[in-house]
């Protein structure tokens, strides 16, 4: 049983579409196979487009695997697999060469070349070939629409919450703890400075979260932005882990987010730089750490 997409974000959307794709495999003994093309195909097409991921292919293969999906193909997109036909692709890559006993999808699903096969035509192509054929309702949060777009917006926005119940988890990102002015042990709030991020920066501003090290987990106060009280522009990802002293330049640490509390300040001097870190660490101390007790 096959299910073809990007998964970006693996939302509630995407989850209930897998969940259907495993019940049905599990009910024929099949295989529960996702097809998933590695770069998307606006990295090849339209790059100016291509939108910063909420996931790695290794994340997204991760949680697809932990919904019961027993492989994750993430296939090498190139403009010979672009440029098959609607027909072309489901016979080559469907049929010869996975075997597709079924497919299930969205009902926003395009392929072949410029997009040209849709859910209707997928389904005619599936039961001429004798296979087993569903479409999967989008789901909706409120009034929208989920989709890996809506959730980048909201992240974008700095809407945590929203993110949050799109996706069904906390929205998190990774990277490799780098150098900068070593002002924050002056300032009394030491902060590992994330780079070689992979996905989506949420907006700029203060979030309280969760930082992970070495499989150990810590209440979090983040900030995302330039460091205009000490008129420095460039924007950095800044972690304070909340009772944590080690030197930890050049290892992986992952943030998740779990709530933004304010924007990027100028403040007079350091003094009152100081009395807000007190009170946003208090915060972030206070709702990370019922978080975690909850993990
Ligand atoms: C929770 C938190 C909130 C912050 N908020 C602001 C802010 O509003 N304005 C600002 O100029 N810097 C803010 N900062 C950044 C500090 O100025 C920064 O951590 C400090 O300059 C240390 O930089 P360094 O890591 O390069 O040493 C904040 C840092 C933290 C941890
Ligand atoms: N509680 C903590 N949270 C984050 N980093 C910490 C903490 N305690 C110690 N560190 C270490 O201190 C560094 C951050 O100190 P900081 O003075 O802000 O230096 P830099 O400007 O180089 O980031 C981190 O990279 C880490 O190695």
């Amino acid at each position: 049983m096959v299910s073809i997409g990007n998964f970006d974000g693996v939302h509630r959307g995407h989850q209930l579409m897998i969940l259907t794709l495993v019940l049905h495999a599990r009910t024929q003994k099949i295989p529960a196979i996702v097809f998933t093309f590695d770069p998307h195909p606006i990295h090849l097409l339209r790059p100016e487009h291509a939108p910063p991921e909420l996931m790695t292919i290794e994340q997204r293969a991760e949680v697809l695997q932990g919904l019961g999906v027993d492989c994750v193909i993430a296939y090498p997109t190139d403009r010979a697999l672009l440029n098959l036909t609607a027909e072309e692709f489901f016979q080559q890559v469907l049929c010869d060469q996975l075997q597709a006993k079924g497919m299930v999808e969205g009902p926003n699903f395009y392929f072949g070349k410029n997009r040209a096969g849709d859910v209707t035509l997928l389904g005619q192509l599936c039961d001429q070939a004798g296979m087993f054929f569903k479409v999967v309702e989008p789901t909706v949060c409120g009034s929208r629409m989920i989709s890996s777009s809506e959730v980048r917006k909201s992240i974008q926005e700095g809407d945590i919450g929203e993110a949050t119940r799109m996706l069904g988890r906390l929205y998190q990102i990774t990277g490799t703890v780098g150098h900068g002015a070593e002002r924050g042990r002056m300032l009394g709030f030491p902060t590992a400075n994330l780079t070689e991020i992979k996905t989506l920066i949420p907006a700029d501003g203060v979030y309280c979260g969760v930082g992970e090290i070495a499989g150990k987990q810590y209440p979090a106060a983040i900030h995302i932005g330039g460091n205009p009280t000490f008129q420095q522009d460039e924007t950095k990802v800044e972690v304070h882990l909340i009772g944590f002293s080690e030197d930890i330049y050049g290892q992986i640490l992952q943030v998740q987010f779990l709530d933004r509390l304010r924007g990027t300040q100028t403040f007079a001097d350091t003094d009152a730089l100081k009395s807000q870190l007190l009170i946003d660490v208090e915060s972030a101390k206070k709702l990370a750490s019922q978080w975690i007790d909850l993990q």
